[in-house]
């Protein structure tokens, strides 16, 4: 396919990236390029790139492609200093979380022979860093790809085979369309949610409380908020017009909910909050970007040292493939509650007769 890929950026995403494509063994070099010294020892003790150096043009004079996975503000800097080290036909290749201004701002540095071609997997985490990388984190991802001008039919199909090795599924679309498309389901909810998070910080400084009673629907709505503040500083700029659009679309809803409640209209309530039901179930399930069609079960357990391995040994040893571990605890040194999904229902199934035999607490969710 070809002989090496550098990764520009070896964090969360640079990271994940490198360990699915050097675990997939079709790319003889990945090497790996951060401004962190750590990150890229870190990278290559885990497995995410064969090899690592701060030195730029050592990392990517012999690239086939260059993948850029540094925070957006950052890449058009680093793809001034590279240009002049890249070799004909090299393909850049950025994983950016927005499109449009950043293709904008690229697009006239590309020189004849380049290939500039944009992408933005739609899976990711509130962890910044490494040490959050995982070979599987873009499966079954929908994995939006931007093609324009600085592009050809080979170098497209290159970048789609790598996304395909990732396990990921490509979903082509203009650099407009993504952008205000993200601007709904990506940034939008992570304002909302650090809105959510600081109005609630607010109350607590007069209800000191508050923290305590905040459960599982405080912190599934506000997972994302803590999120790395830099990265989000860079997309919400990038992709100013489109959010503001979004805030003020989110605020009529919200407005026409608090005057639904000042004029107590019952009716007008349950209306909305049907609606907001029924449209939630249309989302697709299929592709794990949106809601996954997994098979749930809630186990309690005691928080106790060891306890997951008990549990993901046991159904291990019987080869039930878990596909999802999350755990719910809400307080330490407290019963938690460790959510285990499986793509089968006979994994689930099995699942259940091995824990509730051991007299684990268990239910289907
Ligand atoms: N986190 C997500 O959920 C997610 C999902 C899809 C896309 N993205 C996009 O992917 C990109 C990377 O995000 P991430 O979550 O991996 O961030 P991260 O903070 O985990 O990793 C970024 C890495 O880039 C390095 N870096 C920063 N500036 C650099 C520079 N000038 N030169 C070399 N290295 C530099 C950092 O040291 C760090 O290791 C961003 O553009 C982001 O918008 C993020
Ligand atoms: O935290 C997650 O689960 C994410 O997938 C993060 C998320 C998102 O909003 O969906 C955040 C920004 C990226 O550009 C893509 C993905």
């Amino acid at each position: 396919m070809m002989n090496q890929i550098t990764i520009i950026g070896l964090g969360l995403i640079g990271g994940s990236l490198g360990l699915a494509l050097s675990n997939s063994k079709k790319i003889p070099q990945v090497v790996g390029y951060d401004i962190g010294l750590s990150s890229i020892q870190e990278a290559v003790a885990k497995g995410a790139v064969h090899w690592g150096t701060t030195g730029l043009k050592l990392a990517v004079e012999h690239a086939d492609a260059v993948l850029l996975a540094v925070p957006v503000g950052q890449m058009k800097k680093i793809v001034q200093n590279i240009l002049p080290f890249l070799k004909n036909h090299c393909i850049i290749f950025d994983v950016g979380s927005t499109k449009n201004d950043l293709l904008q701002e690229l697009s006239p540095m590309i020189p004849p022979k380049i290939y500039l071609i944009g992408g933005h997997p739609m899976a990711g985490s509130e962890r910044a860093g490494i040490s959050g990388a995982h070979p599987y984190l873009f499966e079954n991802a929908i994995f939006v790809l931007t093609p324009q001008g600085h592009s050809n039919e080979q170098a497209l199909k290159t970048v789609v085979e790598l996304v395909e090795l990732v396990g990921a599924k490509v979903k082509m679309m203009s650099p407009e369309v993504h952008d205000q498309i993200v601007a709904g389901v990506s940034h939008l909810p992570y304002l909302v949610a650090v809105s959510l998070v600081n109005t609630v910080h607010e109350l607590s400084e007069e209800l000191v409380d508050a923290p305590l009673l905040a459960a599982g629907g405080f912190r599934d709505t506000t997972r994302i908020a803590g999120g790395d503040p830099v990265m989000w500083r860079d997309i919400s700029l990038s992709n100013r017009d489109n959010i503001i659009k979004m805030i003020d679309s989110f605020e009529k809803h919200l407005a026409e909910i608090k005057n639904t409640l000042e004029i107590r209209d019952e009716n007008n309530l349950i209306h909305t909050f049907t609606q907001a039901q029924k449209n939630r179930e249309q989302i697709p399930i299929t592709y794990r970007g949106a809601l996954p069609e997994v098979y749930e079960l809630l186990v309690t357990v005691p928080d106790q040292p060891g306890m997951l391995s008990i549990i993901t040994g046991s159904l291990g040893n019987r080869s039930v493939n878990i596909s999802e571990i999350e755990v719910l605890q809400v307080r330490e040194n407290q019963e938690g509650t460790i959510r285990l999904a499986f793509q089968k229902k006979s994994d689930l199934d099995c699942a259940l007769d091995i824990l509730l035999k051991q007299g684990i607490p268990v239910k289907r969710r």
